[in-house]
């Protein structure tokens, strides 16, 4: 419990009417959650603007409304009104006030970037675990608070949730956290009172633009987490980890010169982290790697190119939280599987199939090259795009698909409210000359490709990761690459079967 008056501290120029002597217990912007004693900050969303759900708040037992125009009348007399700017920069700011700040307790590590954070956050919680015993973990696949894991529901929870969970990860003894902190994230202000000690910028490429607009917005909201770090560093003194062999990562890193460290890392020059030589086999990698003057040999689990970035972006963060790169090094030579990224699923008759959560035209672009990488007979790609999402990614995920696949096979992922067989076509017109067929139910796209391969073939099967659902106009119902992998493995036709088909 706190005053008021203590939760709204930290606000930009509230306009207040009642009073702030009120005791309160916290803070959402969701009405349904809202309870006795709570802060109900009444925010005009895309869908609804939630002025709509006062009402219903102040029954559930809110004792003050927050929102962006001047007090209704008619509304009970101990109620307080307070009117401000934006009202998602309060919440974030009452949500952090309520939780008694813990992010300026903890070492914290944000990532962000287009692909590769949740990978980045994963690696390197295991590494702040066995530096540190205890460490939290909030992201797309995991939310960890020190004692116990939960799954997640978005990449980056909204203030209050995040907040809380902050809070517990330090009454848990945590000595720090990782956390993804994706665009909308940074554009709704989630991350705003979060005090970062490291922030990780992965890289850049399409996606989101259903949200953000342009590639140039959604560069824009990115640098502005960066921003804010150098503006307001809430008593700390946070470094900026760089991928500089991205082009938006390399401006980035120019533009915040003077203003906040930067640790650079890549294949190029300039890098203080930098990547001399790397090879790589069905089993995992090598690279070479210069820190600081300093040469380490670098092996890991993991394959793919792109994966030696989030190698560096691991090492770079841990140097900032204090991990030395000898001891970050040492330990990422036994680094877990990242669940659904890259994952082998089994081989049977010299069939290999992988899942892995390539969702981007870029990344469908190196999960599909890394395999090429190992020298298949063929690599066959079954994908699909989501609904509601960034539809200009549909031709682009197809034709690096086609480009780098032998053959795919099209198919749904979380078709959410669109017609599955409408997202299917739009993904065929990217298609150009490449080899593909398209069946619409996920499980038998799975199979045919898993049943089809040859020995020496190589299967991706790319979207969900370690989704263990798929979403529908009317239903979600459970479903789970892996596991769909798996049983066709099991039922694969064995070759004199197969001759005779
Ligand atoms: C596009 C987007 O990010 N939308 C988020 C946004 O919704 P919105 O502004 O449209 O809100 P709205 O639905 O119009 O509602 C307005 C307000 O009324 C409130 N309300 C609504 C109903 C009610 O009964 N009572 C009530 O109070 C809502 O809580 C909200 O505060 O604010 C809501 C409340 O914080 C979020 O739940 C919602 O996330 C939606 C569910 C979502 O799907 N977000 C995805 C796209 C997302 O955030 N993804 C990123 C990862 C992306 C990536 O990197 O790949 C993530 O961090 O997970
Ligand atoms: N550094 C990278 N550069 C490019 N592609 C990558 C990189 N790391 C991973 N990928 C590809 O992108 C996919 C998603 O990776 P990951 O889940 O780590 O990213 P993310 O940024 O957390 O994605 P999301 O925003 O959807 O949660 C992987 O399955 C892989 O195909
Ligand atoms: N965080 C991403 C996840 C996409 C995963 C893919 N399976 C899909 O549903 O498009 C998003 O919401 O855009
Ligand atoms: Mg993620």
């Amino acid at each position: 419990m706190m005053k008021l008056r203590d939760a709204i501290s930290q606000l930009h120029r509230p306009l207040i009417e009642g009073t702030l002597e009120t005791e309160v217990t916290s803070v959402t912007a969701d009405s349904r959650t809202a309870g006795p004693g709570s802060i109900f900050v009444a925010i005009r969303g895309q869908e609804v603007d939630g002025r709509r759900f006062i009402d219903d708040a102040l029954r559930k037992g809110a004792v003050a409304v927050v929102t962006d125009s001047p007090a209704e009348t008619g509304l009970p007399e101990n109620l307080t009104w307070i009117h401000v700017g934006d009202p998602r920069a309060a919440l974030s700011s009452m949500a952090a006030q309520i939780a008694g700040n813990p992010s300026a307790e903890l070492k914290m590590v944000g990532v962000t970037g287009t692909n590769g954070k949740t990978t980045t956050a994963y690696l390197l919680h295991a590494l702040m675990r066995g530096a540190w015993h205890r460490a939290g973990m909030i992201g797309t696949v995991k939310i960890d608070d020190g004692l116990s894991s939960a799954e997640a529901s978005h990449t980056t929870p909204d203030a209050p949730a995040l907040q809380n969970l902050l809070l517990r990860m330090r009454d848990h003894g945590c000595r720090g956290a990782v956390m993804e902190v994706s665009s909308h994230g940074i554009d709704q202000k989630r991350v705003a009172d979060v005090a970062f000690d490291a922030l990780v910028f992965t890289n850049l490429t399409q996606d989101h633009l259903d949200y953000h607009g342009t590639m140039a917005a959604y560069a824009e909201t990115k640098f502005s987490w960066f921003e804010a770090a150098a503006l307001h560093s809430k008593g700390k003194k946070p470094v900026a980890v760089i991928n500089t062999d991205d082009a938006v990562g390399e401006d980035f890193a120019e533009r915040l010169e003077g203003r906040l460290p930067v640790i650079r890392f890549g294949f190029g020059l300039r890098n203080e982290i930098r990547a001399l030589d790397f090879r790589q086999s069905a089993r995992g990698m090598e690279i070479k790697l210069e820190i600081g003057g300093k040469q380490y040999l670098l092996r890991a689990p993991l394959i793919g190119r792109f994966n030696a970035y989030n190698l560096m972006g691991v090492i770079g963060a841990a140097k900032a939280v204090g991990i030395p790169p000898r001891v970050a090094i040492a330990a990422l030579a036994e680094a877990p599987q990242v669940p659904g990224r890259m994952e082998h699923c089994g081989t049977r008759d010299g069939v290999s199939v992988f899942v892995d959560y390539a969702h981007t035209p870029d990344a469908l672009e190196n999960a599909c090259r890394t395999l090429k990488e190992l020298e298949p007979k063929r690599l066959i790609t079954v994908f699909g795009c989501g609904g509601d999402r960034d539809k200009a990614k549909r031709p682009l995920m197809a034709r690096a698909a086609g480009r780098f696949s032998d053959a795919c096979i099209i198919t749904s992922d979380n078709p959410r409210s669109e017609d599955p067989a409408e997202i299917i076509r739009q993904i065929e017109e990217g298609m150009g000359s490449a080899r593909y067929r398209s069946v619409e139910d996920r499980a038998e796209a799975i199979r045919i490709a898993v049943h089809a391969a040859a020995p020496g073939d190589i299967v991706l099967v790319a979207g969900k990761g370690h989704e263990t659902y798929q979403q529908f106009a009317d239903q979600t119902i459970d479903f789970d690459d892996r596991r769909e992998v798996k049983r066709s493995l099991a039922a694969r036709p064995g070759p004199e079967e197969r001759k005779r088909r």
